[in-house]
């Protein structure tokens, strides 16, 4: 592929809204776009989903810079990349930092399919012309606020609406919910709020009719989690547990979940993401795409994978405009009554605007073919 150069941009976003989930709230996004330029000048785009503290996952952004610059951008730049799939390959040695690795990696993904004038979902083996989508809505203040915040979306269509809980806003605000809005598919994510400590406050909510639990207990606690989807009606999904193929394969083999929430960073890039969806897919596990509240770049990326066909739940890549008041690719991510249109372009299918990225751009570091990886080690 020979990839030239890799330009790590910078960008600093103001969401909307604050965000709250269990583990806090944040109303600014800390976002790099990987940009890798071939010997031609064309350019592919991935994005690192780090989170700006190490809350969600044990990665941030800061740290995921100094691996992509010190490690991951170079060693790219050094070797002979023939597909994408190599990349996993390539970066397999450097332990975790999977958010980095799929940055890059997803970069490499965009500029393959541009080379060989295909879309991206395509290469990636997608099916769908169109994918149906749902939103992801933070804890609000009141739950009268919810409930607006719920009402709004429902009535823009989407097809799933999921809600943050933790001790103290669950079962009570769950039954608010359901007085209001009966029969909407409804979900909720814990982001690992609970322990089995907590089982008669989770199994309070086996009476709300809700599509999943998302990530009720810690991310490691894949035992824990089998004991307690035994106890429950409503399946299990998991979040923060799946950060590997050997992961999925290990909640599938313990009955740990029901359904799996496929986040492209957080199980290290593409083409873990479809090994992932060929092991579920084989097990009868249905899938959807998470968010990591994303640039245009990764909701593009985040499209692209959920047209495989066992992406058969709604995810949470709402319209951009769910969270920026303008987003850095053109056109736009928009869905049409929770419908998302997949691009017939080729690569992740919209550009990337320069000029509207430039508002938000702090820093934009360049790797060349003269950065080694700097490390210590050697062979
Ligand atoms: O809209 C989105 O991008 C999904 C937002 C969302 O629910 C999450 C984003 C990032 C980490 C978590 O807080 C949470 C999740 O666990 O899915
Ligand atoms: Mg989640």
């Amino acid at each position: 592929m020979n990839i030239k150069e890799i330009k790590l941009h910078q960008l600093l976003m103001n969401m909307k809204n604050p965000f709250t989930t269990s583990f806090g709230t944040q109303q600014d996004r800390f976002i790099t776009i990987i940009e890798a330029v071939d010997e031609n000048g064309l350019s592919g785009f991935g994005e690192c989903v780090s989170g700006e503290d190490p809350l969600y996952s044990e990665e941030f952004m800061d740290a995921s810079l100094i691996a992509m610059k010190k490690y991951f951008g170079p060693l790219l730049l050094q070797n002979e990349i023939k597909h994408p799939d190599d990349v996993w390959e390539l970066f397999k040695p450097f332990k975790r930092n999977n958010m980095a690795k799929a940055g890059i990696e997803g970069a490499v993904w965009d500029l393959y399919a541009k080379q060989h004038d295909i879309p991206l979902s395509k290469l990636l083996g997608g099916t769908k012309s169109e994918v149906e989508v749902g939103v992801s809505l933070g804890l609000e203040e009141t739950d009268e606020l919810l409930l607006e915040k719920i009402a709004e979306k429902v009535d823009e269509g989407y097809k799933r609406i999921k809600v943050k809980i933790k001790p103290g806003r669950d079962v009570e605000m769950i039954r608010t919910i359901r007085r209001k809005f009966k029969d909407i598919p409804l979900m909720v994510d814990a982001n690992s709020a609970y322990t089995l400590d907590d089982i008669d406050t989770l199994k309070e909510l086996d009476q709300f009719k809700l599509m999943m639990i998302e990530q009720p207990l810690a991310a490691g606690d894949l035992i824990e989690h089998a004991k307690l989807q035994r106890q429950l009606k409503t399946p299990v999904c998991l979040d923060e547990s799946i950060d590997s193929y050997e992961a999925a394969a290990g909640a599938i083999e313990l009955g740990s979940c029901r359904i799996i929430n496929v986040k492209v960073g957080r199980v290290g890039g593409l083409t873990q993401a479809k090994k992932i969806h060929d092991l579920a897919k084989a097990h009868h596990i249905p899938l959807w795409c998470g968010g990591m509240l994303e640039a245009g770049v990764g909701r593009l990326h985040n499209i692209a994978i959920t047209t495989l066909g066992n992406f058969t739940l709604p995810g949470d890549t709402a319209s951009s405009s769910r969270y920026w008041y303008e987003d850095i690719i053109t056109p736009e991510v928009n869905a049409e009554n929770g419908v998302v249109k997949v691009s017939h372009k080729p690569g992740i299918g919209a550009e990337v605007d320069f000029d509207k990225m430039k508002q938000y751009l702090k820093k934009t570091d360049v790797l060349t073919k003269e950065d080694t990886p700097d490390m210590i080690f050697y062979d």
